[in-house]
């Protein structure tokens, strides 16, 4: 019942004008009014004995209302008062990791670096070593400069003004030295970092070295190759950086976000890895034949998985030069030694492709099965340059509740599509607290939480009411999995942060992470999964370039505003 309908009840005037007319105006009570009185209530009880009940009720219901309302309130207060209390609990963690880490500077590469490279072996964590030192110091070197070039400029700019003129062409003038001073930084990162993108280095195979095997003996080289950005459809052979104006207090940029990529080979590609979707006749067929075309018409080297190795030796003995590993630790080691990576399959191919690399991912040409040209592609491929798509990639963190500080963390996981947050086999909702860098954001209650890259946004972010983004914008989706609110839209926020998702202490159940749909985690009350913008993306080749691959896949892949066209008959404007 409504309070309005409540309301109307109780301005009806009968029984009220009965019952007062019990009560003379002095307050004393003769028996005449009493018996009045006693006949005003017989009557009242014989003519409407509900309306008599239903004041009480009035009465109890706003009573029962007010109590309610101050219940709410105080849950309110108490929910807001916890959330207050988890983004103090991280602030006092935040502060504590960096007095801890200003305790122990100088230990933290090296703590970061066990964690995250120097698994597998010594070697891999020199090669690493080996590309990042010169680049963090050309990176010091060029922010050194640019802010003693900023500072210049800012003391010339300021003592224009306090003379009353400002020089527009100075300020130029100062602008293009500046341009001038970072191209020759660019150019003295010889071999290292061109353009703002690595590119690879001739890197010798290590095992040939110790390996007496004459076939291995010989030293196996990585193609190199350049990347650099299309502008205006035509291959500008240099990336030109993001030039922001400040000029009169005007900002203008020149340039935004990235252009379509190209990739083009220095040297030959020699190896290529090709990984196959399992038990599947066609993937099996189309294999063969393209392995014996690598071979034998492109002479190159051929990485299979074991598995896929011994359904070619089953299929023919000649298949023995393909190369594959024993151990998986040596999977460490292949972005050392391909070129390439052929994918035969789906999308889960691509995923299960990129989830071999830990680190940095060789170009991937993703081959669906209906390839019958697969020798042309493959042709143009080898022959370069390609538009590839730098897909990025999250890197993932657990932080149990017990570790001392957010460096003491699992081993990470990489991911191309998204890491989600759910209830696993909870029949609870999932209670989440989601920061981004050391903002709370909001509590996810509900089946769980997706944080996705652009890649993802059309895989399981789609499914949950995510935006569609285009890959190469640069972005973690935050997209909840049935919510339990009216309001809880999806976020796309920048690519720069770190979103810390946290199971409170409080929660009813533990909450599952899991990584492209693979590898379940468990998060128990106090865990936390940090994620944040991986370094290592995944390059993969396009058929035509970014923008034309991602609208056809929205539209062959997932029939996207697939709608029928309205026939041309019927009512037009003119006719109203
Ligand atoms: N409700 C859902 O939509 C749902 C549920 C669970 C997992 N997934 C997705 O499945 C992915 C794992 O894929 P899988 O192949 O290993 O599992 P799978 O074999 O269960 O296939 C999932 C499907 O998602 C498609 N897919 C995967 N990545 C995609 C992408 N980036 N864009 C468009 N479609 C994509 C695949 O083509 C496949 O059809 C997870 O990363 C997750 O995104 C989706
Ligand atoms: N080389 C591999 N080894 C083990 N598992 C693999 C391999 N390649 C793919 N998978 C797994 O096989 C599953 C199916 O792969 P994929 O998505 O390529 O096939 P699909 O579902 O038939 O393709 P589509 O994207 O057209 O739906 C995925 O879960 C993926 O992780």
């Amino acid at each position: 019942m409504s309070p309005s309908k409540l309301d109307s009840t109780d301005s009806f005037g009968h029984e009220e004008a009965s019952v007062s007319c019990s009560k003379p105006e002095n307050g004393c009570v003769d028996s005449l009014s009493i018996f009045h009185s006693e006949k005003a209530v017989e009557e009242l009880l014989q003519q409407t004995p509900v309306a008599g009940m239903d004041e009480h009720l009035i009465e109890f219901s706003e009573a029962l209302r007010t109590v309610a309302k101050a219940l709410r309130r105080a849950a309110e207060g108490k929910a807001s008062a916890q959330a207050e209390a988890a983004e103090w609990k991280w602030r006092y963690e935040l502060e504590r990791t960096r007095n801890i880490q200003m305790e122990q500077k100088g230990n933290n590469n090296c703590e970061m670096l066990r964690h995250w490279w120097i698994r597998s072996s010594l070697d891999n964590a020199m090669d690493m070593l080996r590309i990042m030192l010169p680049c963090l110091f050309f990176w010091e070197v060029g922010k050194e400069q640019n802010k003693r070039i900023a500072e210049a400029r800012m003391a010339e700019q300021f003592s224009a003004e306090k003379n009353g003129d400002l020089d527009c062409e100075r300020v130029k003038n100062s602008d293009n030295q500046s341009m001038l001073q970072n191209e020759s930084n660019e150019h003295s990162e010889t071999g290292c970092m061109k353009h703002g993108i690595w590119s690879h280095e001739v890197l010798r195979d290590r095992e040939s070295d110790s390996n007496s095997n004459a076939d291995r003996n010989k030293i196996m080289r990585k193609a190199s190759f350049k990347l650099s950005w299309w502008c205006n459809g035509e291959n500008g052979d240099q990336h030109k950086h993001d030039i922001v104006s400040f000029e009169r207090g005007n900002i203008t940029t020149a340039e935004r976000s990235s252009k379509q990529i190209s990739l083009k080979w220095e040297s030959d590609p020699q190896t290529v890895l090709i990984l196959t979707k399992p038990n599947s006749v066609s993937v099996r067929i189309l294999c063969v034949q393209m392995v014996r075309w690598l071979r034998e018409r492109k002479k190159l080297n051929v990485y299979v998985e074991p598995r896929v190795k011994v359904e070619l030796l089953a299929e023919s003995s000649n298949f023995s030069y393909v190369q594959t590993w024993k151990d998986d630790s040596e999977i460490s080691h292949l972005h050392m030694k391909v070129d390439l990576v052929i994918t035969l399959g789906g999308d889960g191919t691509v995923l299960w492709a990129a989830s071999m690399f830990k680190g940095p991912v060789p170009p991937i040409v993703p081959f669906s099965l209906d390839s019958e040209h697969f020798k042309d592609c493959l042709d143009s491929v080898l022959r370069g340059p390609i538009s590839i798509t730098l897909r990025h990639r999250l890197l993932c963190r657990v932080v149990r509740d017990a570790a001392k500080n957010e460096y003491e963390t699992e081993e990470p996981f990489l991911v191309l599509n998204e890491v989600t947050i759910d209830r696993g086999i909870s029949s609870y909702l999932t209670n989440l607290e989601c920061y981004c860098d050391n903002s709370f954001v909001t509590c996810v209650q509900g089946d769980g939480l997706i944080l996705s890259t652009t890649s993802g946004s059309t895989a399981y972010s789609l499914a949950a009411g995510g935006s569609m983004v285009h890959p190469q914008v640069p972005g973690i989706l935050f997209t909840p999995i049935c919510p339990h609110s009216l309001s809880f839209r999806p976020l796309i926020l920048p690519e720069h942060v770190t979103v810390r998702i946290m199971v409170p202490f409080n929660s009813r159940s533990p909450a599952w992470a899991s990584f492209d749909g693979k590898d379940r985690k468990l998060l128990a009350a106090g865990d936390a999964l940090l994620c944040s913008m991986a370094p290592w993306p995944v390059p993969t080749a396009c058929q035509v370039d970014s923008t034309n691959d991602f609208l056809r896949s929205i539209h062959d892949g997932l029939h996207w505003n697939l709608r029928k066209t309205q026939s041309f008959d019927g009512p037009r404007d003119r006719d109203l």
